[in-house]
């Protein structure tokens, strides 16, 4: 049994849903952020996290958005995670765990060692960080874009909280990168996409295989 996590971003079908925990992915990302093609409606994401709820984690991704809004999908989705993807500070991220009453999971951009200092902000109120590559200029999307940065940056790092390495990730460069990066837990959602927001169940149980070992 591999100790590794893996999350699985952006599932918007069942088949892909089901792929994802049938491969051993520990936690599965619903994606609530309009520009995204992985975006799904309030409908589709209580569906998919009925499929996922005792399997795997469920996260709910969003991006600056609104108390009225995150309470709307806590409520009907009952997510175990937030994933916080904007620019969120960190006593939003501590607000939002109180009131929502889930852990939270910050996404730090990531282009240069720099970016890594204001991790420690959030490693005192997050419940988990993801290192995710800085988006490319231009742009819609803070995240998702199959981009990479140095995984070397992430060796070693001092946090008190788990964190996640993401950006650009595939099932052909995950082990490279758990062994530069020292990393237990890596998360994708290009990498096992046939085409852009399009996931592809053997693409899912290549990459959860190869980042876990088996
Ligand atoms: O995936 C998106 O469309 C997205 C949109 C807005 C904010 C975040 C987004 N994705 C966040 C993720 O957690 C992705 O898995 C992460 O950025 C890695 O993406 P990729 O490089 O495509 O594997």
């Amino acid at each position: 049994m591999s100790d590794m996590k893996v999350k699985i971003c952006g599932l918007s079908t069942e088949d892909t849903m089901e792929a994802a925990l049938d491969a051993g992915a520990d936690m599965v990302g619903l994606m609530f952020f309009p520009k995204s093609p992985r975006h799904v409606t309030l409908s589709q994401a209580c569906r998919l996290a009925d499929m996922a709820r005792g399997k795997a984690e469920i996260v709910a991704l969003t991006v600056n958005m609104d108390p009225d809004g995150l309470s709307r999908i806590n409520e009907l989705v009952k997510p175990d995670i937030f994933q916080l993807h904007g620019t969120e500070a960190p006593e939003a991220c501590a607000a939002i765990k109180v009131m929502q009453g889930t852990k939270v999971m910050k996404a730090v951009p990531v282009a240069e060692k720099a970016d890594l200092e204001q991790a420690h902000y959030y490693d005192i109120v997050a419940d988990w960080l993801l290192f995710d590559a800085k988006p490319p200029p231009g742009s819609e999307l803070p995240g998702g874009n199959g981009v990479s940065y140095d995984w070397t940056l992430l060796k070693d790092l001092d946090l008190q909280k788990p964190f996640m390495l993401s950006g650009g990730l595939d099932a052909d460069n995950v082990r490279e990168a758990i062994r530069q990066s020292g990393v237990t837990a890596v998360d994708v959602s290009s990498g096992v996409e046939r085409e852009k927001g399009v996931k592809d169940a053997d693409l899912i149980r290549a990459f959860v295989a190869a980042a876990k070992g088996v």
